[in-house]
């Protein structure tokens, strides 16, 4: 049977490409230059798993990935990859930087660090944390650093000159691993259960059904986990609702659906982040 693949933001050394060896250790590892092209690849059928990170604990939703989810009709969640991240300075000198490269999530993870020893340095986001990396090193002229990981440094070989930068130490991002709804070698269970974690993205014509919604929840004990909001591009002042739920039936998901207008099951899996009483 062909190894399963599995697309990450690349490239070698990024923590998405950590979160893909954590999630398929055995798996062919392949990687794109983008989140978006992380999705395209899934919908592709180029890969048949993908990681996008989707929140971090420090810096918060990832907006870029759930643009990618939203509407999206195709993907859907397999599991949650929690993936520790703990940030280095690389590079090869502190003294004559002018800029410092990093994936855009990089610099809200490290605000303090960088405001205390860098101040007057340009941040210039870029597609990951290893691609800055690999910038700043072939930057003979030492005015470029980057935020990347120690897991980078050493794939390639890269001087690392301050460890440990995040603002927290417990710093973490939460990766989801997607896969296709259309047939793939990947069995996909069809149903929520109440004992995992459901994720659902809906719009409702009126926000008073958000409340019936909220009710609904209550009722049923399911509690929440995370709720994120995007504009529905369709009307201002409009939004596409992601929420994360536990203790979700499917038989509530149904009668949440029947209110809602647009509305998409994401998935269900293994809770591995929040304490539900
Ligand atoms: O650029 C990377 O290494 C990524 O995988 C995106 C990212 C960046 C910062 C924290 C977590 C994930």
């Amino acid at each position: 049977m062909n190894s399963v693949k599995v697309g990450f933001l690349g490239p070698k050394g990024t923590f998405s490409n950590k979160a893909a060896l954590l999630a398929k250790p055995d798996a062919i590892h392949i990687s794109l230059p983008t989140l978006a092209a992380v999705v395209e690849a899934i919908e592709s059928h180029q890969v048949n798993l993908g990681l996008l990170p989707i929140e971090n604990s420090t810096n918060g939703s990832v907006i870029p990935a759930y643009d990618l989810l939203k509407y999206n009709k195709d993907i859907v969640v397999l599991d949650e990859i929690l993936v520790p991240v703990h940030h280095c300075i690389v590079g090869h000198s502190l003294n004559n930087a002018n800029r410092l490269l990093s994936h855009p999530q990089a610099f809200g993870q490290c605000t303090k660090w960088i405001k205390d020893n860098l101040p007057g340095v340009t941040a210039v986001p870029v597609n990951s944390t290893s691609h800055a990396a690999e910038i700043a090193s072939n930057d003979q002229t030492g005015s470029t650093l980057a935020i990347s990981s120690q897991f980078c440094a050493d794939a390639y070989n890269y001087k690392v000159l301050v460890k440990d930068v995040e603002d927290d130490q417990n710093n973490c991002t939460r990766f989801l691993l997607l896969t296709s709804r259309v047939s793939n070698t990947i069995p996909i269970a069809p149903e929520c259960t109440r004992e995992k974690k459901t994720f659902l993205q809906f719009t409702v014509s009126h926000t008073k059904k958000l409340n019936y919604i909220f009710q609904m929840l209550l009722q049923e004990n399911s509690a929440f986990t995370n709720l994120v909001t995007r504009p529905s591009c369709q009307n201002p002042w409009t939004y596409v609702y992601f929420i994360e739920c536990v203790g979700l039936s499917q038989t509530l998901l149904l009668r949440i659906e029947s209110v809602c207008d647009e509305f998409s099951f994401m998935g269900s899996y293994e809770n591995k982040t929040t304490k539900v009483v």
